[in-house]
């Protein structure tokens, strides 16, 4: 079974690989929603995959390395567009997010990409 946790947080960033004139090159922010997916059996004592409490737990040191911070300034993050922002979190959390099947980052309602480690 897979569950999901979501994760909500507030960051600025621009993009400084656009072509000249593109809105995104200029500073602005977001709010950022990311999504993980995890997928395990489910234990019949727990009746869960896991807790939705260990997942928050595993990636609260990263949110709060994102969360009203300047992306750009960020170790690894110098071109933070949505796919290389989930391809930072799935390199720091898989190793020991056991089960770390898919991760979701979502700029706006609209816009957003979702990472498989591939
Ligand atoms: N493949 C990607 N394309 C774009 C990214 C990205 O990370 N990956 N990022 C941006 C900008 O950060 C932009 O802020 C969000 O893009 P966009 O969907 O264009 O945002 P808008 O809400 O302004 O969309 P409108 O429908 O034009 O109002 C751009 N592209
Ligand atoms: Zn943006």
């Amino acid at each position: 079974m897979e569950i999901f946790r979501e994760f909500t947080f507030e960051a600025a960033h621009r993009l400084p690989r656009v072509p000249e004139g593109h809105k995104c090159a200029r500073l602005h922010g977001h709010s950022y929603r990311v999504v993980l997916h995890i997928e395990g059996p489910v234990e019949p004592d727990a009746g869960w995959v896991m807790d939705f409490g260990d997942v928050k737990r595993a990636f609260e040191p990263l949110r709060s390395r994102l969360d009203h911070y300047y992306l750009n300034e960020v170790d690894g993050l110098d071109n933070p567009t949505s796919e290389n922002l989930a391809r930072w979190i799935w390199e720091r959390l898989h190793p020991t997010l056991h089960g770390l099947t898919a991760i979701t980052v979502q700029e706006t309602c609209t816009s957003g990409c979702t990472y498989r480690g591939e």
